[in-house]
């Protein structure tokens, strides 16, 4: 079975918009751009036009490649401080003389639809409410929309970074799964590997995972959003192989990606529901 993403992420945002409607409230949406990486220039665009079909207002701030982390962190308060703003995205990565730790703590935790702040980290370990990171956040909805369970299942994680392989190995211990962290010094990997009912891949290398790392019967998610040889998006496994072997499977493109868009409206519309009626996650 192909777990079509790009399908899910479209009825989701249907029915955000018809959700954001009722509601009556008008979220806004602040994204942060620092320098011009066209990949990063690409999602920000992305982000905004998802912004633009659920009903949720956006507004992006641009800063030059050189910009200070005084700088970055005052449009960081300006957006805290305003009211009409009810998620603050800091597109990463930042430019190396930017200390990311330092503005991503600064973003308010009740505005952090990015789910980077380290309150809404400590609360994703200790298993309480909170913001998630919309990559993981986004794998768990493609896994309960499609009924496969997590309970007592095992499930491996390939990458350690914070803003996927961290907190996708978090949600899915807090989804009573049993599970393991696989990453660059682990010894005899397709050992590991192979143990998954559930193989998460975030690692970043194309077509790196093979069928003989993955088990019969297996549900592959791949995070990976990687450019091969021709410069042709593509992820972590490879696909055509592993379909064959895998009971249940992510593409790339139309997989992962799109979900995490979807996620990031989520949230924010979380966050305005939070700002007018007290808690909501
Ligand atoms: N503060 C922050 N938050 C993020 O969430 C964040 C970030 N920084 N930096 C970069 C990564 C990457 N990321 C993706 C979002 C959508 C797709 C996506 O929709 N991909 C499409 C294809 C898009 C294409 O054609 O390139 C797909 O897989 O089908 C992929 C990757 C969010 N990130």
């Amino acid at each position: 079975m192909i777990l079509d993403g790009k399908a899910l992420s479209e009825k989701r945002l249907e029915i955000l918009k018809e959700r954001i409607e009722e509601s009556g409230l008008h979220p806004h949406l602040a994204t942060v751009l620092v320098g011009q990486d066209p990949g990063s220039q690409l999602y920000v665009r992305m982000k905004h036009r998802a912004c633009e079909r659920v009903g949720i207002g956006s507004v992006g701030i641009e800063l030059p490649e050189t910009a200070t982390t005084q700088e970055v962190l005052s449009a960081v308060n300006r957006l805290n401080n305003d009211s009409e703003i009810s998620g603050i995205l800091v597109q990463l990565p930042l430019p190396a003389q930017v200390d990311t730790e330092q503005v991503i703590s600064a973003v308010l935790p009740e505005k952090d639809v990015d789910g980077f702040h380290p309150l809404n980290i400590g609360k994703l370990y200790t298993g309480h409410p909170g913001f998630v990171p919309c990559t993981p956040q986004g794998v768990m909805t493609i896994l309960s929309e499609y009924g496969i369970e997590t309970a007592g299942k095992r499930a491996v994680v390939m990458g350690r970074s914070v803003d996927v392989g961290r907190p996708m190995a978090a949600l899915l211990l807090n989804a009573d799964a049993t599970v393991t962290i696989c990453h660059s010094r682990t010894r005899d990997l397709a050992t590991v590997t192979r143990e998954a009912d559930i193989l998460i891949s975030a690692i970043g290398k194309p077509r790196f995972v093979t069928t003989e790392m993955v088990k019969e019967g297996a549900v592959v998610i791949d995070v990976g959003t990687n450019r091969d040889e021709n410069g042709k998006l593509c992820g972590d496994v490879d696909f055509d192989a592993v379909k064959e072997r895998a009971s249940a499977i992510t593409p790339v493109p139309g997989g992962v990606g799109p979900m995490t868009i979807a996620t990031l409206m989520e949230n924010t519309f979380a966050a305005a529901r939070a700002r007018s009626c007290g808690p909501v996650l």
